[in-house]
């Protein structure tokens, strides 16, 4: 499932990202990724670990685990501390999968990459170009978010970044293992988790909505790896 979580961050948030990465060190965003990757990959990060990166990290991290649309899509065990990166005078990253086994730092338990994140941090009418593309089952998904903005996608996607040929594209990046590894069947859970809030707003806890609540925890219970 790709799914658009709409104000993640704030716009005072936002504004103060933007101030602390305007200073920031940058390096070549090839240090994170394997040879196929790197061979596809021209832009720059914030060097993993840094004091602005675990910062600024640690309050996308706060903001999308509090986040119930996130969390209920996610179904986040463990997320990765989040990355930062940043696009400008043609840089891009070319059509790539997001490695399948990561750790936050070295000697830490590896964590499965699930889900990935983007969190828009520039207003699409700031720069041309930098358009998420994410293909599924289903086509090809052109992404570009108002800044605060996240968009969620399986990890076993083949996506890339366009190339920004105007202005500067900043973004948080992030992965994070589910409890359910199987987008299918997080998919099935969120639908039903959905639909299960709307006939509750609608009736109540009626003894229907007291069942599927509980049919959507049995489901959880048979699937959700802890
Ligand atoms: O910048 C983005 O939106 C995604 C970056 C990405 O795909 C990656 O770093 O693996
Ligand atoms: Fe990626």
């Amino acid at each position: 499932m790709i799914l658009h979580i709409p104000g993640v961050l704030t716009r005072e948030q936002v504004l103060q990202f933007r101030d602390r990465l305007l200073h920031a060190d940058w390096i070549d965003g090839r240090a994170s990724v394997g040879s196929q990757g790197a061979a596809v990959k021209r832009n720059r990060q914030l060097a993993e670990g840094s004091p602005l990166a675990v910062e600024l990290g640690g309050i996308v991290a706060r903001a999308l685990t509090a986040n119930p649309l996130f969390f209920a899509a996610a179904l986040p065990l463990r997320i990765l501390p989040p990355y930062f990166n940043g696009y400008a005078g043609g840089e891009t990253y070319g059509d790539h999968i997001d490695g399948a086994i990561r750790v936050a730092s070295p000697g830490a338990a590896p964590l499965r990459a699930d889900v990935s994140t983007t969190v828009f941090l520039s207003d699409p009418d700031e720069y041309d170009g930098g358009e998420l593309i994410v293909t599924d089952a289903y086509g090809t998904h052109e992404v570009k978010l108002p800044a605060g903005d996240a968009i969620i996608y399986p990890s076993t996607t083949v996506h890339r970044v366009e190339p920004v040929t105007r202005g500067e594209r900043l973004a948080s990046f992030l992965w994070a293992q589910s409890m359910v590894r199987d987008d299918w069947k997080r998919t099935m859970l969120f639908e039903l988790d959905q639909n299960i809030q709307s006939v509750r707003a609608a009736h109540g806890d009626s003894p229907a909505t007291v069942g599927l609540t509980g049919h959507y925890h049995n489901l959880l219970r048979m699937w959700a790896e802890t």
